[in-house]
């Protein structure tokens, strides 16, 4: 059989990234996505030609309320430049805080993973790097195949060692705590990794110390994330005694858990926020493969992340930044800039920080 192979472009017009950042953090910056059609931020200044309810701050459409908390707490202040676009206003895509309702963006085949496209605009991804680049050197902390920051004070099996998280930060962080309404209280320790194109990091579980909703933010580059069963987690949240009481019994029960429980992986692009709850917190591994080029065949959301990309009329744009290929069935992303993420987490238990870093 002749094997045809074909590639689709995602990519969009891509800028280069005019941060300012430390010479070698960055090959050639991240680059970030040119609007469509800009509009003043000036929310209540444009009506036209948008559904009701699509006023938007960027391409995922937001209510004036969230706007208008925007304006309080500054992130759209007066030397922002205008930045919002609307690029598709005939499709008004359901917002996290419509009716409260995250359900809209479950997706795969457990009710507790949540994919929200264009969770921020391209403005504010500009905002968020800006800033964590503006961050001194020593605040990094090199891993073997990543760096990270780390913000919010240490945790420990014990709690958090608390600092308060810095406004730049405490913007996105107050946002999905109300919009998501699944934090019992304001998130308060986030992680930032940086992942080179041919970095990831290994299948783990979040710990102990964590409540168990994970909000992670991507920036930059997209890549694919790996969610994998682990029935000795399973075995971890259940009552020792059970576990012993019958052997052969509880060997079949995790022999269809683990029929029922199968691995997927989940598309992540940029400016997306990915949330992970309950058992695919506990009863899961996440990780993401260390190879510039990943396979997004077994991703469940395919279609929520591509379909800005789809939509949006810069996707062929010459400029190319990941190209989906699709060889036959197999289809992979190519990976060829930095990826950001915050990984946003509330530590219930926490000890007030006393020595300053
Ligand atoms: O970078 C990511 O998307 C995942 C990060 C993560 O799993 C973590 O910080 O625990
Ligand atoms: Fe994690």
């Amino acid at each position: 059989m002749r094997d045809i192979a074909h590639s689709i472009r995602v990519s969009h017009t891509w800028n280069s990234f005019s941060a300012v950042i430390p010479s070698g953090c960055l090959t050639l910056g991240i680059p970030l996505r040119r609007h469509s059609i800009r509009v003043s931020h000036t929310w209540n200044s444009f009506s036209a030609a948008i559904p009701s309810g699509c006023l938007t701050s960027g391409i995922l459409p937001r209510r004036r309320s969230t706007f208008l908390g925007y304006l309080a707490s500054g992130i759209l202040s007066a030397n922002v430049p205008p930045s919002s676009d609307i690029s598709h206003p005939e499709s008004c895509p359901p917002t996290m805080e419509d009716e409260g309702n995250l359900n809209k963006f479950r997706v795969g085949p457990h009710p507790t993973l949540f994919y929200i496209p264009d969770f921020i605009t391209d403005y504010q991804q500009t905002q968020l790097l800006n800033n964590i680049y503006q961050a001194p050197v020593s605040k990094w902390k090199s891993l073997k195949n990543r760096r990270l920051q780390n913000w919010g004070g240490v945790v420990h099996e014990k709690g958090l060692l608390s600092q308060d998280l810095p406004t730049w930060l405490t913007r996105i962080t107050e946002r999905i705590f109300e919009e998501s309404g699944l934090f019992p209280s304001a998130i308060n320790h986030v992680l930032i990794n940086e992942y080179l194109p041919n970095q990831g990091i290994m299948p783990h579980q979040d710990g102990p110390a964590y409540f168990p909703v994970v909000a992670i933010l991507s920036l930059g580059s997209p890549v694919v994330m790996d969610f994998t069963p682990h029935s000795r987690l399973r075995l971890d949240t259940n009552d020792a005694e059970d576990k012993n009481s019958d052997d052969k019994s509880f060997e079949i029960e995790t022999k269809k858990w683990l029929d029922d429980h199968h691995p997927f992986s989940i598309l992540l692009m940029p400016r997306s926020l990915l949330i992970f709850k309950d058992e695919m917190f506990s009863e899961y591994l996440h990780g993401i493969k260390d190879s510039e080029v990943q396979q997004y065949d077994k991703v469940v959301n395919d279609i929520e992340a591509l379909e800005q990309h789809r939509l949006d009329p810069l996707f062929s744009g010459s400029e190319k930044a990941v190209e989906v290929m699709r060889n036959g069935e197999l289809r992979s992303i190519q990976r060829t800039t930095t990826r950001i993420s915050l990984t946003c987490r509330l530590v219930l238990k926490v000890h007030k920080n006393l020595f300053k870093f």
